[in-house]
């Protein structure tokens, strides 16, 4: 018995950091996938462990199944429809369980992600001998959202095998949840966001889960339809870094300066709210294509200052900034920042220094199952 899930990265067009904070911000979901694949052995296998393969990283752990009941004895009975957030204890047993693995230096981020999915497997599914295949077409840690996407896409093959959603094990081709399962669904990523973030806003996994494009705030979404095709370039700077610490980072400086720090976090506010009215104006009485993106362009700008503010931007950043406008063209980090992925409308100066183009169509669905067929 097998079920592959799929779930979208994302980017960010305005708002990252602030929205933790409780601002407007405006995301997403572009057509590259993490890509969860389930199965659990016949009882002829007479196979008793977990198994997780990573595939981006080379990465493969296994766990007896005796040994992760012992390590979760809280979770006695898992309860798919409840989403439940790792206890302390919990994490503290699980990251004793992960530094056993003794994952490379190099790779040490994965832990939070080994960590988030031992959580969601043994919450929703108990403890059930399986196998669990994870690939993506995302870069890790570059501010596309892997972590969304891999724990929307988890806790999506993870339910379609529970109590809790009900579908037609028939369906050979890419097909989405009803909207209380995506409900669902998405508080499972949260909870999983939240041991590989520490405070994430759950924009991310919000993206992930419904797709297109969204104004988000507070954790409430609003859906937005685009009126103008928006064409983005994607540079990732290839430079590692973690939304954890960047994360961890913006807070420091609110306790620090809160009143300016308020400022800031209330004028990206702003430029979120005005972007999502320019994406969403239509023809006649408003504006021509040339004007909203000059807009869009222009507003890009001003939440790149004021991630500078914050401290997140990075000087690998600042060199996709002045190369993108030697083209009069704008550019931004997305997502975390401290390096890693920039969007603007330019390419083959940027190649030359180091850095990775990527083209990604904007909008698309959100997470979405199959069982066998597709890939
Ligand atoms: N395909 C994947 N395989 C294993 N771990 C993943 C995968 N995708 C994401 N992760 C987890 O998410 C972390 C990266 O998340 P994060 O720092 O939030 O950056 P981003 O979400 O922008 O890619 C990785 O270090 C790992 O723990
Ligand atoms: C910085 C933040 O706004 C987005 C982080 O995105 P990413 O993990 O860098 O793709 C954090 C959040 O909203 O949870
Ligand atoms: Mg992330």
């Amino acid at each position: 018995m097998e079920v592959k899930a799929r779930a979208p990265g994302k980017i960010i067009l305005s708002g990252e950091h602030a929205v933790v904070h409780g601002s407007t911000a405006v995301a997403s979901s572009i057509d590259l996938y993490t890509y969860v694949s389930l199965s659990f052995p016949t009882p002829s296998d007479s196979d008793d462990a977990l198994r997780l393969q990573l595939k981006e990283v080379g990465l493969e752990f296994s766990w007896p199944i005796g040994r992760l009941k012992a390590v979760l004895s809280e979770l006695d009975i898992p309860n798919s429809s409840v989403p439940t957030s790792c206890s302390l204890e919990s994490t503290k047993s699980l990251a004793a369980l992960v530094d056993e693995l003794k994952i490379p230096e190099a790779k040490i981020g994965l832990g939070a992600g080994v960590l988030a999915f031992l959580w969601l497997y043994s919450s929703i599914q108990g403890f059930k001998p399986a196998t669990v295949v994870i690939t993506s077409e995302l870069p890790l840690g570059s501010g596309l959202g892997s972590s969304a996407a891999f724990c929307v896409a988890l806790s999506g093959a993870l339910l379609s095998f529970s109590d809790s959603v009900s579908l037609d094990l028939c369906h050979k081709e890419w097909t989405s949840f009803g909207e209380s399962e995506l409900d669902l669904l998405n508080k499972w990523a949260f909870e999983g966001e939240k041991i590989i973030h520490g405070k994430p806003s759950g924009i991310d996994n919000t993206v992930s889960t419904y797709g297109n494009m969204i104004k988000f705030r507070s954790g409430s979404l609003t859906r937005i339809k685009s009126n103008t095709t928006l064409k983005m370039l994607i540079t990732n700077t290839k430079v590692g870094r973690n939304t954890k610490a960047l994360v961890a980072g913006v807070s420091d400086r609110t306790l620090r300066h809160p009143k300016g720090m308020a400022s800031v976090f209330n004028a990206v506010d702003s430029i979120s709210t005005e972007m999502a009215n320019i994406i969403q104006s239509s023809a006649p009485d408003d504006l021509s294509i040339t004007e909203k993106e000059a807009k869009i362009e222009e507003l890009m700008e001003m939440n790149q200052g004021l991630l500078q503010c914050m401290g997140v931007s990075h000087a690998s950043i600042e060199t996709v900034i002045r190369t993108t406008l030697k083209y009069k063209l704008a550019s931004k980090l997305t997502g975390a920042g401290g390096g890693g992925t920039v969007v603007h409308e330019v390419t083959a100066e940027l190649e030359s220094c180091g850095f990775r183009c990527l083209t990604a169509a904007i909008g698309g669905n959100g997470v979405e199952i199959c069982f066998g067929g597709s890939s």
